[in-house]
């Protein structure tokens, strides 16, 4: 996959050199590509933001910059057509669903935004040569797309065929589709059996392993039951089973 990332603060983004995510990097599983916005300025001031029109608070990015930059970005004609994903809290909910179906794609672009947004017409003018996606990580407010932009590259680049060691640890995450659908995780545990008098639960070190995925399926629907009723609500009836409804 190739991932290319838009931004005035390409820095954010060096975590993504380190640990799991790094190695498929240097490995050449992930293209990370990162694009300095103000390269495509050409005042002394590298320019990207100006007032607002209709007036209100704060900069909206300009959109010449955004144009140039994804211009020239996509014009490697041999790489596809690639999607754009715009983080903004204006944006449809990402979640793990997303990652799966994102980590398919050939080729994506992350535009970084700042300041109050970008430039609408940005999206618009895009949307004319490629698919565009608004995405938010959350219902809160961060100060740009970059942090947003790593959460999303991070739960899309872990599912890529080989850079997890342990592929089965992706089927037992949290929401994963299949049988983790709208289910948090339970708790977990490693050794010692004891510590600080709190016991591992017993189930765990019986060896019987029917037993155990029944026990961690129990705990995954109660806890999601207990943080997450909205997910609990979305549930298909049809992938309860008699015990599940007992929980
Ligand atoms: C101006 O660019 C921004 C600002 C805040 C923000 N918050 C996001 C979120 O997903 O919470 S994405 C994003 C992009």
């Amino acid at each position: 996959m190739r991932i290319d990332i838009i931004t005035i603060f390409p820095d954010y983004f060096t975590p993504l050199d380190l640990s799991l995510i790094g190695k498929a990097r240097r490995s050449g599983l992930i293209d990370v590509r990162l694009h300095d916005l103000r390269r495509w300025t050409y005042d002394r001031h590298h320019t990207v933001d100006d007032t607002p029109y209709g007036g209100g608070p704060g900069m909206v990015m300009k959109p010449e910059p955004w144009g140039e930059a994804l211009d020239e970005i996509t014009a490697d004609a041999d790489a596809g057509t690639p999607r754009l994903i715009l983080p903004t809290p204006s944006g449809l909910p990402f979640t793990q669903q997303d990652a799966v179906r994102l980590a398919k794609e050939p080729w994506l672009i992350f535009a970084c935004g700042r300041y109050e947004g970008i430039d609408a017409r940005v999206a618009v003018d895009a949307a004319q040569r490629m698919p565009v996606e608004e995405l938010s990580i959350g219902d809160y407010v961060l100060n740009g797309g970059e942090v947003a932009t790593l959460v999303i590259v991070e739960a899309i680049s872990r599912l890529l065929p080989g850079v997890l060691g342990n592929v089965e640890s992706i089927t037992q995450d949290s929401f994963a589709p299949g049988t983790m659908d709208n289910l948090v995780e339970g708790p977990v545990y490693t050794k010692p059996p004891v510590w600080r008098g709190h016991e591992v639960p017993p189930i765990l070190l019986s060896g019987h392993h029917a037993a155990i995925d029944r026990w961690r399926r129990d705990e995954a629907l109660r806890k999601t039951a207990r943080n997450r009723p909205d997910l609990i609500r979305r549930l298909d009836p049809e992938s309860l089973d008699k015990r599940d409804r007992e929980v």
